[in-house]
């Protein structure tokens, strides 16, 4: 008899589940369920006001649908016996956070609450709280307080403390109705098996949860009066990766197709999970998750500050070591919003023609002009920018366009520039005394081969890619092994079940020279508008906060 684990990744705008054999990893069958109401960016599900700028909301409803039908679907795929599946793993992104009553029930499935634009579930990406982080910042740093520099000197907008503070100052009553404050994948775990529980990994890495203390009530009360009472509302027992959250209720078992009892680990983060899919949870290996944003993972011996990092944190990838984190806010992202909002309309039909997807056009359109031939330098801020200067609200900028620019030519500037932002958070871990021994991809962007080619280039070394086309899914799964017994550790299930490698790109010499001056180039720029060369940056943002109806 077989036996099985499921992962389920609830991502940006789709959740997936993947069915995998316990024994080696192999992925017996998937399924993917887009949220009907994908990112909620202008308006709420049922109307009302247009939300602010910046502001980036999910709906629990969407989360629970994905349980309902991308499980028992990738069953049905994988044509196991569901009695033979053991346990189930849950990671969601991160810090993707919401309102609950004592009992778990979202605050924005209330009718008193559905029409608060703060009852609803913040988004990783929901950014409008740039100041509150700023003010965190500002205030750890002035008292000294010892985590500040573990985060690598900054306070996040995505973080729970900084939407914490904007609830708290933008609608008090959601924030004193909300008896519980607590992460999507948390929740989830929560709904499965009907025990709250708390993630160490993003406790540490979001909540600022560091040597089993959060920030002090102290620190809090001198941030807003009222928001001591959020320690209350985040408490809870906090397990380490791959610990089992509880058993599978039989309700839970009905919506999903499974036996109940079954083991449902502890809930986790998107990518950290993704480093157990890619074994690379030895100290050193780096983990480049290139999708919507890019995260870069790393496991260590010993803890050091990285300026401009996301955080270090124990336990935080795996149990027992110090996980590390970094990234860019916006990558995928960025390469969307070309082609939705900056594409001209031929391309589409010229790719339509060809029978080529459009980045496979852009791409070969670009890809045989000689490093810099294309006159252009982008900054990869269209989302703010998450490492190393941790500001929401920086923009993109593009700069030596001229008439004979072509959109290809502004696409491969901006792969480039994405690439140019890796290399950044790569040196500041080598900078700090963290070396990176070795890279490897996972996510969505490694169907681009022309992105792949470029980050071996300009980084410099050779880049892995996984072979798996649902990462964060599979890394789910290796927790739910674990959590289920079937292994003693996340170390040992990431050895067995661990996704091999596609392929290996090695830079090439001449393009990785001439992506030397160009990447010095991307420094000045980046340091201009990024560390007060200028602050025309935060003008712009500011004038289009205040001009905002
Ligand atoms: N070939 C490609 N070239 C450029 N961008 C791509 C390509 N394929 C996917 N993307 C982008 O990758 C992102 C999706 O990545 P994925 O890893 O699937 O999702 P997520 O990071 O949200 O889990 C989207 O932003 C999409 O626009
Ligand atoms: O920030 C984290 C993890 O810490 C991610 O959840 C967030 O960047 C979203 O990831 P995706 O780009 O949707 O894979």
């Amino acid at each position: 008899m077989g036996r099985y684990v499921i992962g389920v990744d609830f991502g940006t705008l789709s959740g997936r589940a993947v069915v995998v054999d316990v024994a080696d990893g192999a992925e017996l069958g998937s399924a993917v369920h887009a949220y009907r109401h994908g990112v909620i960016t202008e308006r709420l599900p049922d109307g009302g006001p247009s939300l602010p700028p910046d502001w980036a909301l999910q709906d629990p409803a969407d989360h629970r649908e994905v349980l309902r039908t991308a499980v028992p679907e990738a069953l049905r795929v994988a044509g196991v016996d569901p009695a033979e599946v053991i346990g189930i793993g849950v990671d969601a992104t991160s810090c993707t956070v919401l309102p609950t009553r004592a009992d778990g029930t979202p605050l924005a499935e209330l009718t008193l609450f559905r029409d608060r634009p703060h009852a609803w579930p913040k988004l990783w990406k929901h950014h409008s709280a740039q100041r509150q982080a700023d003010r965190i910042t500002a205030l750890a740093a002035a008292r000294g307080e010892p985590w500040l520099p573990r985060y690598g000197g900054r306070v996040s907008a995505e973080w729970q403390l900084a939407k914490a503070v904007e609830l708290v100052e933008q609608d008090p009553e959601v924030f004193h109705r909300a008896e519980r404050w607590i992460e999507t994948a948390d929740w989830l775990v929560w709904q499965l098996c009907g025990t709250e529980t708390r993630n160490l990994s993003a406790a540490g890495f979001k909540g600022l949860h560091q040597d089993g203390h959060h920030p002090a009530p102290h620190f809090l009360a001198a941030l807003h009066p009222d928001l001591p009472a959020l320690l209350a509302k985040v408490d809870g027992p906090l397990l380490p990766p791959g610990a089992r959250a509880g058993a599978l209720t039989a309700e839970a078992a009905r919506r999903t197709g499974l036996p109940a009892g079954i083991a449902v680990a502890v809930g986790a983060i998107d990518a950290h999970v993704t480093a157990a899919a890619a074994g690379a949870v030895a100290p050193g290996r780096m983990l480049a998750v290139l999708g919507t944003s890019t995260c870069l993972i790393m496991n260590g011996e010993h803890r050091r500050e990285v300026p401009g990092s996301c955080g270090v944190v124990e336990h935080g990838v795996t149990a027992g070591r110090w996980g590390y984190e970094a990234g860019q806010s916006g990558v995928g992202d960025i390469f969307a919003w070309f082609l939705d909002r900056a594409l001209p309309a031929g391309y589409a039909e010229q790719a339509r023609r060809r029978g080529v997807p459009v980045p496979d056009l852009l791409d070969a359109l670009a890809a045989d002009q000689p490093v810099g031939g294309h006159g252009l330098l982008a900054l990869d801020w269209h989302s703010g920018n998450r490492s190393v200067l941790m500001d929401h609200e920086l923009s993109g900028v593009l700069v030596g366009l001229t008439l004979a620019t072509r959109p290809e030519e502004i696409w491969r500037a901006l792969l480039e520039a994405t690439a140019f932002g890796a290399r950044t958070v790569v040196e500041a871990f080598e900078a700090a005394g963290v070396p990176v021994e070795e890279l490897t991809a996972a996510g969505g962007l490694t169907g681009n081969r022309l992105l792949l080619r470029t980050y071996a280039d300009v980084l410099r070394r050779p880049l892995h890619v996984l072979d798996t086309a649902h990462p964060a899914a599979r890394g789910a799964a290796v927790h739910a092994a674990v959590a289920a017994g079937a292994y003693p550790d996340i170390e040992a299930a990431s050895a067995a079940m661990a996704a091999p490698r596609r392929e290996t790109w090695h830079p090439d010499p001449a393009r990785a020279a001439a992506y030397d001056e160009l990447y010095a180039d991307y420094r000045e720029l980046h340091d201009h508008f990024g560390r007060g060369g200028t602050e025309i940056l935060h003008r712009l943002r500011a004038r289009r906060r205040t001009a905002t109806p």
